[in-house]
């Protein structure tokens, strides 16, 4: 592990409608803690001392981002959405591109939906992966025991969940490497529902890095019932 962490970019694909969520609006757009989910999502990253650049990923004519105070934050800039997630990234790193940033500068991709990131996970990513050839993810090892249940819903077998982990995101790789390993991957008809796959897809390695549990996506309604009972308990001292 390098002691010095590495300066990066950072894309945040916010396009998704949040089907399984079933609220009114994106659930990116949701209240937590008195602002929206997206906002604590930025806060994380554009506080950072490495952070050079960030780029969010929005629908069209998306009504809720330009009342957002961080739509006016120069760091921020835009790029379009796509119809998957991947298209959204894609997109993303293509902007970066025009921002200035080199094919071997490192670019971190966080779910727009993933507010709960600590400074101190942010920074492991960067310590452990800052030297790795290929780049990697923060993710979580299974916890519970697993099983493989038939089309009849009857259990098949019990997995081994010492191999078995969790993808969370930032995901972090060199911006050159992971867009041309999305594009290659997107044009053969992969489906690519992170950054690693498309990595992995291309036959490489992605290392991965344990990071908090609590740094969940916010996926369906029980998620967010359980960040904002959270928020209620965080003081500005453990923030
Ligand atoms: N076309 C898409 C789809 C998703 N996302 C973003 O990718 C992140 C993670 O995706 P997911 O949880 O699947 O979000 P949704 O697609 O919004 O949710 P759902 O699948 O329930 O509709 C979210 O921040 C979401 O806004 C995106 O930028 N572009
Ligand atoms: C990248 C990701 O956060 C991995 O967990 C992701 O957004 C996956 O989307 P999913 O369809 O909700 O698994």
């Amino acid at each position: 592990m390098s002691c010095a962490l590495p300066d990066f970019w950072v894309v945040i694909p916010a396009a998704g409608v949040g089907s399984r969520m079933r609220a009114d609006r994106p659930k990116q757009y949701l209240p937590l803690g008195g602002r929206c989910i997206i906002e604590h999502t930025l806060d994380c990253f554009l506080d950072h001392p490495g952070l050079r650049g960030l780029v969010v990923s929005l629908a069209d004519a998306d009504p809720y981002w330009p009342d957002l105070a961080c739509a006016r934050d120069e760091r921020v800039q835009r790029a379009a959405g796509g119809r998957e997630r991947c298209d959204s990234v894609l997109n993303g790193l293509r902007r970066l591109g025009e921002l200035g940033a080199q094919d071997q500068d490192w670019v971190l991709v966080h779910d727009a939906a993933r507010p709960n990131l600590t400074r101190e996970d942010l920074n492991t990513l960067l310590a452990e992966l800052g030297d790795d050839a290929v780049g990697g993810l923060l993710g979580v090892p299974a916890r519970d025991t697993l099983k493989r249940v038939g089309p009849d819903g009857r259990v098949l077998e019990t997995v081994d969940r010492s191999v078995i982990w969790q993808a969370y995101t930032p995901q972090m790789f060199r911006l050159g490497l992971l867009r041309d390993a999305l594009e290659r991957a997107l044009h053969s008809g992969v489906n690519v529902t992170d950054e690693a796959s498309a990595l992995e897809w291309a036959g490489l390695a992605p290392r991965m890095v344990e990071g908090r549990a609590d740094n969940l996506k916010v996926t369906r309604p029980e998620d967010l019932l359980w960040l904002q009972q959270r928020w209620q308990a965080k003081t500005p001292d453990n923030r």
